[in-house]
């Protein structure tokens, strides 16, 4: 039930007269309002059930009467509404001085001129709507969308709250038809009753609002009407018009005969229509419009039927590489140019070009500046998905959430393979310095000498110079598509994007870093027992390192496990171990010899390939070495 109270009579009854609700007046003055479905309430309680409650007024008059009716609701032992409903007030801009505070029993309220009259000739196009959120609220911009649904979810219903989605807009949606639809064309269509379409934009209006209506695929005159009517009643602060006709399968969406509730109604109430080039065509009556100059004269024409803007696409533009949109508000005209995009993936780019312009419009901003973010947005969703598969057939779709799915960083899944530890290279930089080369130098030389892995180990170098370190080393093993970790430092491993880190018993707890790296990126961790290999394991470690194998003078104080202790840790370790500790091309046959661990996936070298003149000779002298034991497939020994 919707609510009207009001002291400003004349306009009540003209709202009601338009308005399917039913609804009930309550006048502070207790006058009679004796019109159309208006009926009278007398007491406070008869509110408890409305859903959204109308205050109308008179300027000046209404200001005391608003003020009266907080007084009311606050002082009154019940809540205003059962449940949170909307207030909607409509008269002069003296709203403005009610306080959220005062208003806290209304979830928003929404104030427009007193212009706003049910015709939409007086609606000023930039009707004032001021959601006044309480204190506690934010407020979001909010676009409708009132367009078919594409199975594929390139186009449509699905690209448009992506796109708004991704925009920082909150969209609701009215369903006009559900579509079969994948990347090969359109299989079928379901139309959705035209008065339930209407149902839907009226929940939505009545409760959610929207700043700016959105249309995409209007199947039938009825539906287009009865939006139209709903459009009138209900004013939003922007309409942005997709007259979808056919898809770019070349499927037809909604045939020649909705053209006329097009012109004759829609068009006229839209801020903005975007027509490509052969809807723009068939807008016009037929004429080709197949160059900038046709481009124009459809504009023209087009704005004639009363749109305040028009924007005529150009992605379907022949033989050029520079595809320009023609922008014209019946003054001036705007060619937008931009570069083709070679790509499969052009499905719904009209959907997201006109529902990204409705989410900037809702976020306030004005036409053309609302146009120029959106081809930007529009251009990185193309630019970033060019090479992009989904579907096997000639139209791949839009993936508009492009920001959010990077797939190694949001999946659950780790890059991490086991076999990748069988040659593992540790960097040390003083004995690089001591050899004359760089570490990306030396890293280099250790993947062609057949390093699987490589951890970059730096405890001389400042934070500025270690990054640098780590970067150029990165771009040699990503050359060669081998993973690389960065020794303790998880702040650089994030800055330069590495593929994981390896860390020791006294740094970061490994469930931290887990949190802050997530799911994609490798983690190791130093281990000399079982227990801390198991509990590696439970914090989201995926392997263990564990030595020394043999005394060594890389690291300082470091207690020697021996080959025993090694593969205790294996034994107990849940994860895969690499050994690491005084391990050359003269001991590695003995650590990795049959019978060993399953679990135990490799070695470990710092000095026996960086304490070395060549140390590509020198891996590979190793690799050869553990690349032998690999050879004897003897049943690896599982127990102890
Ligand atoms: N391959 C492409 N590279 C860059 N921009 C494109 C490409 N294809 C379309 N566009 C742009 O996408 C928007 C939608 O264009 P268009 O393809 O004409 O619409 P529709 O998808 O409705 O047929 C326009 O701004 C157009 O310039
Ligand atoms: C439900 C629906 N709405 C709109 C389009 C147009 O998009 P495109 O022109 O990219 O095929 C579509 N294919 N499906």
């Amino acid at each position: 039930m919707l609510w009207l109270v009001t002291s400003g009579i004349a306009m009540l009854a003209n709202i009601c007269s338009k308005i399917e609700f039913q609804c009930v007046a309550f006048t502070f003055s207790q006058l009679p309002v004796g019109r159309g479905r208006i009926l009278f309430c007398h007491c406070f309680e008869d509110f408890y059930d409305s859903v959204f409650v109308f205050l109308a007024f008179v300027p000046g008059v209404g200001l005391a009467c608003v003020f009266r009716f907080v007084q009311l609701s606050t002082t009154h032992d019940k809540p205003l509404a059962k449940s949170a409903c909307t207030v909607c007030g409509l008269g002069s801009r003296n709203l403005y001085g009610i306080t959220p505070t005062r208003l806290r029993n209304f979830p928003s309220l929404t104030v427009s001129t007193s212009e706003y009259l049910p015709t939409r000739k007086c609606l000023p196009r930039d009707v004032i709507r001021a959601d006044m959120g309480t204190e506690e609220s934010r407020r979001i911009p909010r676009v409708l969308t009132v367009a078919g649904s594409d199975s594929g979810a390139g186009a449509g219903i699905q690209a448009d709250m992506k796109a708004c989605g991704a925009l920082g807009v909150y969209c609701t949606t009215a369903i006009t038809a559900v579509t079969a639809q994948n990347t090969v064309g359109v299989q079928g269509i379901h139309e959705v009753p035209a008065d339930f379409v209407a149902s839907q934009v009226k929940s939505v209006l009545l409760d959610i609002g929207a700043d700016v209506v959105k249309t995409g695929m209007l199947p039938s005159v009825e539906i287009i009407r009865s939006l139209c009517d709903i459009l009138r009643t209900y004013p939003v602060k922007g309409l942005v018009v997709d007259p979808v006709l056919i898809s770019t399968s070349g499927d037809e969406l909604a045939g020649p005969a909705i053209l006329d509730a097009l012109r004759d109604d829609l068009f006229p109430l839209a801020d903005l229509v975007t027509p490509n080039l052969p809807e723009a065509s068939a807008i016009i009556g037929g004429d080709p419009v197949t160059t900038v100059a046709e481009m124009r004269e459809a504009a023209e024409a087009i704005h004639q039927l009363g749109p305040r803007y028009v924007l005529v696409k150009g992605g379907h533009l022949p033989g050029t590489n520079t595809l320009i949109d023609v922008l014209y508000d019946g003054v001036e005209w705007h060619e937008l140019p931009g570069s083709r995009i070679e790509t499969r993936n052009t499905h719904g780019t009209g959907c997201t070009l006109a529902s990204s312009i409705a989410a900037e419009l809702a976020k306030g901003q004005s036409m053309l500046p609302a146009v120029l973010a959106s081809k930007r947005y529009l251009k990185d969703v193309l630019e970033e998905n060019a090479t992009l598969k989904i579907g096997e057939g000639k139209q791949g779709p839009v993936n508009h959430l492009f920001k959010l799915s990077d797939w190694e960083k949001s999946s659950t899944q780790s890059k991490f393979r086991p076999e990748s530890l069988l040659l593992y290279a540790v960097t040390d930089s003083s004995m690089n310095k001591t050899w004359g080369r760089s570490t990306s130098e030396a890293v280099r030389a250790a993947i062609e000498g057949g390093a699987t892995i490589v951890q970059i180990r730096e405890k001389e170098a400042d934070t500025g110079e270690f990054l640098q370190e780590a970067e150029t080393s990165l771009k040699v093993a990503r050359d060669y598509g081998i993973p690389l970790l960065i020794n303790d430092r998880i702040d650089i491993a994030i800055a330069c994007d590495a593929d994981g880190v390896h860390l020791g018993q006294s740094d970061l707890p490994v469930a931290r870093a887990r949190a802050i790296l997530g799911p994609g990126k490798i983690i190791g961790v130093s281990c000399k027992t079982p227990e801390q290999a198991e509990k590696a394991w439970k914090d989201g470690a995926d392997y263990v390192g564990s030595g020394g194998v043999y005394p060594t003078n890389t690291k300082k104080d470091n207690k020697t496990i021996g080959i025993e202790g090694l593969r205790e840790v294996c034994y107990g370790s849940p994860i895969p171990v690499v050994a690491i500790g005084g391990i050359s091309g003269a001991n590695a046959a003995e650590v990795m010899a049959y019978p060993r661990p399953e679990n135990l996936k490799g070695v470990a070298v710092v000095s026996a390939f960086f304490n070395q003149p060549d140390v590509k000779k020198a891996t590979a002298a190793v690799k050869s070495v553990v690349e032998e034991c690999l050879k004897d497939v003897s049943v690896p020994n599982t127990s102890s």
